[in-house]
């Protein structure tokens, strides 16, 4: 098992991070009063409100828990804070490569376009890019539970925007009652954009398909992927097609993907070969750091070293959503600093 101090070294990459789940304390009340929202709760109350406890039974209690920090989430002042406030988070994670996603269609309750929700993300970023040693990226999100005609106004969004901080799409929300076919159309938008692809899939119970699926619908990496444990015949494609799994032990328990750790099928999948990767979904709905998700790991397989937590860092860096030559600068930089850890 390593010890907290080595993990707190690594330099991580972290693909699957939600903006909207993953604001700090002092954000979500520094974005209250710019909204001039009373929230009248203390410190402790506001993150019994903003966190998924322990007990959560399903995916849909779990996306409850996000109604709360919405309404401070309707303006291009407090969208920028929010996206530099989560990558700063990032930072101090050590993490140097991020992508942070968000659903635009949920920040429209005031005046603001779905254009310019995503350009206000954009540029919390881009300044975060400026203040930290990290570069950041952001994903725009449909939501299943949403109507098509509101679906199809997102693909054009990669139409109207040319900053190369927007690398990618992604579908999340209710997997329980609304499987990966319905979306068939939409994906072919987007796929006819050259647009990168992740979809969260087989996160919930008896939705293995939607991984099969996904994949087929043009996805090169999977949100969470655990149902992928009960596709044996399949684990092989997501091996040779090198779909990345973004898994995020805290929530996956939270969700009850799964509820045993011996079920839990990170390091099986890993020494299959598949590129299982690590992240926290959401911060402070999982109440959870990337530190605090490696620890899990590594007390869970305690023989998971640190060329392991080096491999799934590379295998990150090969499905993230930027061009060849910014993935060899951060395998080389990856290299290098995992070397002098080891040494
Ligand atoms: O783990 C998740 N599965 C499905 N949907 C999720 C998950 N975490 C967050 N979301 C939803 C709730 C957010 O409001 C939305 C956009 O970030 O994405
Ligand atoms: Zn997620």
């Amino acid at each position: 098992m390593l010890r907290p101090e080595t993990i707190a070294q690594m330099p991580k990459v972290e693909l699957h991070c939600h903006l909207d789940g993953s604001l700090s304390l002092s954000c979500i009340k520094t974005l209250a009063k710019n909204a001039k929202i009373n929230l009248n709760l203390t410190d402790e109350e506001i993150l019994e409100k903003a966190q998924a406890p322990e007990n959560t039974r399903n995916l849909l209690e779990y996306l409850a828990r996000f109604d709360f920090v919405l309404p401070l989430l309707q303006s291009y002042t407090n969208l920028e804070l929010a996206a530099y406030d989560v990558a700063r988070q990032a930072a101090l994670d050590n993490i140097r490569y991020i992508e942070i996603r968000f659903a635009p269609e949920q920040h429209l309750l005031q005046n603001l376009t779905l254009e310019e929700a995503v350009e206000a993300v954009v540029a919390g970023l881009s300044r975060a890019e400026e203040n930290f040693d990290i570069i950041a990226n952001a994903l725009v999100c449909g939501l299943r539970q949403s109507t098509l005609e509101k679906l199809e106004k997102l693909p054009p969004i990669f139409d109207h925007i040319n900053d190369s901080h927007l690398v990618g799409f992604d579908l999340a929300g209710d997997e329980l009652n609304y499987p990966q076919q319905k979306f068939s159309g939409l994906l072919a938008q987007v796929n006819a954009r050259n647009v990168h692809i992740t979809l969260h899939a087989g996160e919930c119970p008896h939705c293995e398909q939607n991984i099969v699926d996904s994949v087929n619908m043009g996805a090169t990496r999977i949100g969470h992927g655990i149902m992928s444990k009960n596709l044996p015949e399949y684990q092989e494609t997501l091996i040779s097609e090198k779909i990345v799994l973004e898994m995020a032990p805290s929530s996956n328990f939270q969700t009850k993907s799964v509820t045993r750790i011996e079920d839990y099928p990170f390091k099986q999948l890993y020494d299959m070969g598949v590129h299982v990767t690590l992240n926290t979904d959401n911060r402070t709905v999982s109440n959870t750091t990337l530190q605090k998700e490696y620890e899990k790991i590594s007390t869970w397989y305690p023989d998971f070293g640190i060329e392991d937590f080096e491999q799934i860092n590379h295998y990150a860096i090969d499905g993230a959503f930027i061009d060849i030559v910014e993935k060899e600068a951060l395998h080389f930089k990856f290299t290098d600093e995992y070397k002098k850890i080891s040494d």
